[in-house]
């Protein structure tokens, strides 16, 4: 009989994190399948929050767009479509090695109430005020936890989990970008986007973070990456000790790391790495710079969010095409040049300018995917030669690692109007800032930055 849990159940799931669309809970009974298993679930936005809920059906165009792929499109709800598009989709493309695309369990509404009304006191208020468990949902998504190694750790083995967001790793390269946003080809998304939660206080400060360094394929500039997100790490890095959050912010953003934060991170890390006083971090720096290189998952990332090859400003055609309406962006160019350039992606055939949309997609969930990368010590035997070890050489400490993707969420595909106007705001805020048009984003460092990019 298929499991269904009951109210009784909720106390057992304990707040663990969450993003703009789900909610994490970790498992802390004593149930066998439920143990070293984490639960997504599911939010619906809060009137008034900017974030539109997340459709439980697909529209009739992305019949059309994912209509080839398995049982994608004949799955009768959301949830189980977006577990086939990780099962069946990414999971193809970044090695099924790096992802669990999890299983579906039956929740009863009480449940879900009582699990919403349990972490409440536990979640970032700006989070309580936009989203909340959506109690309307049948099914829960049952994942591993990352942040532990299966079976659970035996006594006396920790395990440290670091989790990055990496976001978008390449300057985009399409013809379709036009001549006024050519700063795109210069200056990554990330940088950019900076500047405008910066000015709509989203954040505080700006990210030291370059993504282009941590998918530059360099050790030394990946270390540098993870310096950077070690010291600035908004909701792009965060650290677990035995599942419990050591470094960074539960979902949200953290504020700059400050030497009271550092040390205490330092102190925490001494369960786990053998270094010398002062080193502990520097040497998780480099134990996570050393495994990304070595495991060859950046890389892989990276060809996939290049499945974006034609950008925001090229894709948005096409999905008009889809869509068989008339093309707001060309409606507005008054340049016969433009209307010209955009004139061979609109003499497509169907099937192509399904594909664009399709991969435009692909990398957007690649974009904002998440990387766990976990490590266990290893005591005694010298296991330098099997493929889930790695040794820190600053210490001669052997530890087994495992490395997951997470969040690999479907994109609706809707939000391709949303993606154009986001491009259009982002660039726009930033040219305006070269121009010294903006007066409120004063922050040296920014300037410095930019500049020293
Ligand atoms: O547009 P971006 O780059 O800001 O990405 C959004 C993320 O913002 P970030 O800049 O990483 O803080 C955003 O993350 P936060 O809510 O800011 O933590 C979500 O991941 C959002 O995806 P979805 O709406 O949950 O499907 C993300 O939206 P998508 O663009 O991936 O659809
Ligand atoms: N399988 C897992 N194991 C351990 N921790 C996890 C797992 N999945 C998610 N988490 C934790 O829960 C948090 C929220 O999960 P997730 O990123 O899937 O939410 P989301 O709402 O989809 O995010 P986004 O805002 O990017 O759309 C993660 O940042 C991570 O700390
Ligand atoms: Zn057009």
């Amino acid at each position: 009989m298929e499991t269904v849990l009951k109210e009784k159940d909720a106390a057992d799931w304990v707040y663990r994190g969450e993003g703009a669309a789900n909610l994490v809970l970790a498992y802390t009974g004593s149930s066998q399948p439920f143990i070293g298993k984490v639960m997504r679930i599911q939010k619906a936005p809060i009137n008034g929050s900017q974030r539109a809920r997340s459709p439980t059906a697909f529209s009739k165009y992305e019949y059309l767009l994912w209509g080839d792929i398995g049982n994608l499109v004949s799955s009768s709800d959301r949830d189980t479509a977006a577990q086939t598009f990780v099962q069946r989709v990414m999971s193809p493309l970044l090695g099924s090695k790096h992802v669990d695309a999890g299983k579906l369990i039956l929740v009863s509404k009480e449940f879900l109430e009582l699990a919403e009304k349990n972490v409440s006191s536990q979640r970032p208020s700006w989070r309580v005020n936009a989203g909340k468990i959506d109690t309307q949902r049948d099914y829960v998504l049952i994942l591993s936890d990352h942040s532990i190694f299966p079976n659970g750790s035996l006594e006396g083995e920790p395990c440290i989990s670091v989790e990055i967001k990496p976001k978008c790793g390449f300057l985009p390269f399409s013809r379709f970008i036009t001549h006024c946003n050519a700063v795109k080809r210069c200056m990554t998304r990330f940088r950019m986007h900076q500047a405008l939660k910066l000015h709509q206080e989203e954040i505080s400060e700006f990210s030291d973070y370059d993504p282009l360094d941590l998918f530059s394929g360099s050790k030394d500039r990946i270390l540098k990456a993870i310096k950077d997100l070690f010291s600035t790490p908004q909701n792009n890095f965060r650290v677990f000790l035995n599942g419990s959050l050591i470094f960074g912010a539960l979902g949200g953003s953290a504020e700059n790391t400050d030497v009271i934060v550092g040390e205490a991170f330092e102190d925490a890390l001494k369960s786990v790495i053998l270094a010398d006083d002062g080193l502990c971090t520097s040497s998780l720096l480099q134990l996570v710079t050393d495994t990304l290189y070595k495991s060859g998952v950046l890389d892989r990332l990276l060809e996939v969010q290049k499945l974006d090859s034609l950008d925001i400003e090229g894709a948005i055609h096409a999905y008009y095409d889809v869509i068989s309406e008339p093309c707001v962006v060309c409606g507005q160019l008054n340049e016969d040049e433009e209307l010209h350039r955009f004139a061979s992606l609109h003499s497509l055939p169907l099937d192509q300018s399904l594909k664009i949309v399709k991969n435009f997609l692909i990398a957007a969930t690649a974009k904002d995917c998440s990387l766990m990368i976990s490590f266990r010590p290893r005591e005694g035997e010298d296991w330098g030669s099997s493929n889930n070890t790695i040794c820190l050489e600053s210490t001669g400490q052997f530890f087994d690692y495992k490395v997951y993707f997470i969040d690999l969420d479907l994109k609706p595909m809707k939000k391709m109007e949303e993606y154009y106007e986001l491009d259009k705001k982002i660039v726009s805020l930033y040219r305006k800032i070269e121009k010294g048009k903006v007066g409120d984003i004063s922050n040296a460092k920014f300037y410095e930055s930019m500049v020293e990019k």
